[in-house]
C-alpha cells in the first residue's frame, strides 16, 4: 500500500481567510489541500469554483490541490481548472458517459486525474478506471455536505480495489478523524485521507494531521 496522504478539505477552513487557514494546516503537515467544488446540481450545494483556486494558487505556489468535482458536466471545467493551476481534478464517474475519454483529457490539460463514487455505487463501476486514473476517491459520506457521519458500509469497496490494486491511491472523503473512523478506513486499504472538520476544528491540527498519518502509515 502506498504512504498516506493527508488532504484537510478546505470546506471546513475560514473562508474569509482562506489562503492563511490553508496555509497553517500545510504548515502543520499537511500533504495537499482537498478542494470541493459543488454545483448546486450534482449535490443539493454550491461551494466554489475555479477562481478561488486560482487565487489560493497565488498564495501558494507550490502546495498540490486536490480538486474534488461534484459536478453535472466535469468535462466542461477541465482547462478552467487547469488554466487556475488545479493539481489534481477528481470527478464522480456517475456524472460522465465516458470516463476513459475524460481522464485522458484530463491529463492532457497537464493535471493528475481521479474518479469519484458515491456510496450507492458499486465499485464495479470504478475498476474499469482503476489503472488509468492517478487515484480512486471511494465517498464515505454522501457528497455534498460536510461535518457528516463516516459510513464504513462503504469499506468492501476499498477492501476490493486494495485487493487488485496494490499501488494505487486510494481516496476515503466524508466523516474521517482520529479513532475508529481512520482505523476502519486505513485496515481497509485507504490511503489518501481526506479530513475537513476533524482537521479544521480541532484545537491541536498538527496532533490530528500527524495522527491519521501515523494510522495509516502503520498498515504496511
Ligand atoms: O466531499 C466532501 C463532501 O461532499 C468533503 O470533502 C467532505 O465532507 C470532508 O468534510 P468532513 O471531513 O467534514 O466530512
Ligand atoms: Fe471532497
Amino acid at each position: 500500500m502506498p504512504q498516506a496522504v493527508i488532504a484537510p478539505s478546505i470546506l471546513a477552513a475560514d473562508f474569509g481567510d482562506l489562503a492563511a487557514d490553508a496555509q497553517k494546516v500545510i504548515d502543520l503537515g499537511a500533504d495537499t489541500l482537498h478542494v470541493d467544488i459543488m454545483d448546486g446540481h450534482f449535490v443539493p450545494n454550491m461551494s466554489i469554483g475555479a477562481p478561488v483556486v486560482k487565487s489560493l494558487r497565488k498564495h501558494m505556489p507550490k502546495v498540490f490541490l486536490d480538486c474534488h468535482l461534484m459536478v453535472s458536466e466535469p468535462e466542461k471545467w477541465v482547462q478552467d481548472f487547469a488554466s487556475a493551476g488545479a493539481n489534481m481534478y477528481t470527478f464522480h464517474v456517475e456524472a460522465h458517459a465516458n470516463p476513459a475519454a475524460l481522464i485522458e483529457k484530463i491529463h492532457a490539460a497537464g493535471m493528475k486525474a481521479g474518479v469519484a463514487v458515491k456510496p450507492g455505487t458499486p465499485v464495479e463501476a470504478v475498476l474499469p478506471f482503476a489503472d488509468k486514473a492517478d487515484m480512486i476517491l471511494i465517498m464515505t459520506v454522501e457528497p455534498g455536505f460536510g461535518g457528516q457521519s463516516f459510513m464504513p458500509s462503504v469499506m468492501p469497496k476499498v477492501k476490493t480495489l486494495r485487493e487488485k490494486y496494490p499501488n494505487l491511491d486510494i481516496q476515503v472523503d466524508g466523516g474521517l478523524g482520529l479513532g475508529e473512523t481512520i482505523e476502519t478506513a486505513a485496515t481497509a486499504g485507504a490511503n489518501v485521507i481526506v479530513a475537513g472538520t476533524s482537521v479544521f476544528a480541532a484545537p491541536d491540527r498538527k496532533a490530528v494531521i500527524s495522527g491519521l498519518r501515523q494510522v495509516v502509515n502503520s498498515k504496511y
